[in-house]
């Protein structure tokens, strides 16, 4: 399927198989048997607790870890057999930005950001032509001759990132690349890492602790924990359906759109109606009229909001009509609509499942 919201493509650009990484003589397992592939185009997110293996499995990609067991194929290229001359050449293709940018402090933007043409040997007038070209593609063209300390953290990043593009790789590694930083400026850095994969067509693979950054950039997303991928798929379809528990409360910190239970006792005493959660989804229901469930029905709480571009999450409704009038508006509702019945003061939840995210 042709994905909208990035510039995925179907062909691997990066294939891990069977990676293991221990540390301590094997009393840690960092990365457990792990297989991942990453399409040509993709945002890949991958996203779990401290400590999961996230770091490890991701800087095994560029071989800043070598993996005790596993292949690692990038653009074509076995990173696990290459010597350390191809190993330079292939670590070109693969560019990284940091949660704290690892900036020289004592260099200049433009000197930073020139730094990897100059470990290529590219000639001085060609390396100030592309840092130019950098600075105003991360939109910083006016910060050339600062110094990293005279820089917000958000400009930081910034030239993080355009260090990283420097030498036009196919791939990007975000490691925790806006957890040092502001709401505001999250998002500013999202947009740019979204223009880099629009834009330049490169593939990003990034490492993070939050299930929005996911559900604003990335088309794929893989849960990990315990040196292990518990989940994986497209954002879209894990969000809707996600399995596993360290997903689910990923997803409910992220998206609150659903009532926790201690919402669903406070929304019982304060409305006696029927409580029911009806989901929103592209592939059933991206709207809902609320007159046509035929019985007097408010909003009570809930959140719609957008993943891959397609509209995504769930409102509680609380249905005023009588007992039977309220079941045959559920069963309507049903025809086309995920929802999950909360019951009403009466009569317990009876349980459904389908909507319970
Ligand atoms: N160089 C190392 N030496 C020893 N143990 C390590 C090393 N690097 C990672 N570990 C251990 O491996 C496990 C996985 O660490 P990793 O940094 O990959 O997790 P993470 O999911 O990225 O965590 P965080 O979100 O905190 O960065 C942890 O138990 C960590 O302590």
């Amino acid at each position: 399927m042709n994905d909208p919201a990035t510039t995925a493509s179907g062909d691997p650009i990066i294939s891990l198989s069977g990676i293991t990484k221990t540390f301590n003589g094997g009393a840690v397992r960092a990365v457990d048997d792990v297989s991942l592939d990453v399409e040509r185009g993709d945002v890949y997110g991958v996203i779990g607790y401290s400590g999961a293996g996230k770091s490890t499995l991701v800087r095994v990609i560029n071989a800043l870890e070598l993996p005790d067991s596993g292949r690692v194929v990038v653009d074509g290229r076995d990173v696990t057999a290459a010597g350390q001359g191809e190993l330079r050449e292939i670590r070109r293709d693969i560019g990284m930005i940091f949660q704290h940018f690892n900036l020289f402090n004592a260099r200049t933007v433009a000197a930073n950001i020139g730094y990897p043409l100059k470990l290529a040997k590219w000639p001085k007038k060609k390396r100030a032509e592309r840092v130019a070209e950098l600075l105003d593609f991360v939109g910083i063209a006016d910060k050339a001759k600062r110094y990293p300390t005279q820089l917000s953290g958000g400009q930081k990043q910034r030239v993080g990132i355009a260090r990283a593009l420097a030498t036009s790789p196919a791939v990007l590694l975000a490691d925790e690349a806006t957890s040092a930083l502001d709401p505001e400026t999250t998002r500013e850095v999202l947009d740019l890492l979204r223009r880099i994969n629009r834009e330049l067509g490169v593939t990003i693979v990034l490492i993070t602790h939050s299930m929005s950054v996911v559900q604003h950039l990335c088309n794929k997303v893989a849960v990990m924990e315990g040196g292990r991928i518990v989940e994986r798929g497209a954002v879209y379809d894990v969000l809707a359906r996600p399995e596993h528990p360290a997903t689910r409360r990923f997803i409910a910190s992220a998206l609150a759109d659903k009532p926790s239970e201690a919402v669903t006792d406070r929304l019982r005493r304060s409305h006696a109606g029927r409580l029911i959660v009806v989901s929103l989804r592209a592939d059933g229901t991206d709207s809902f009229d609320l007159s046509a469930l035929g019985v007097p029905a408010s909003v009570v709480y809930g959140a719609i909001t957008e993943v891959e571009e397609r509209p995504f999450g769930s409102l509680t409704l609380e249905l005023r009509g009588s007992a039977d009038e309220n079941r045959a508006a559920i069963e309507r509702l049903r025809e086309y609509a995920d929802v999950r019945d909360l019951g009403d003061g009466d009569e317990a939840a009876p349980a459904t499942g389908k909507a319970g995210n």
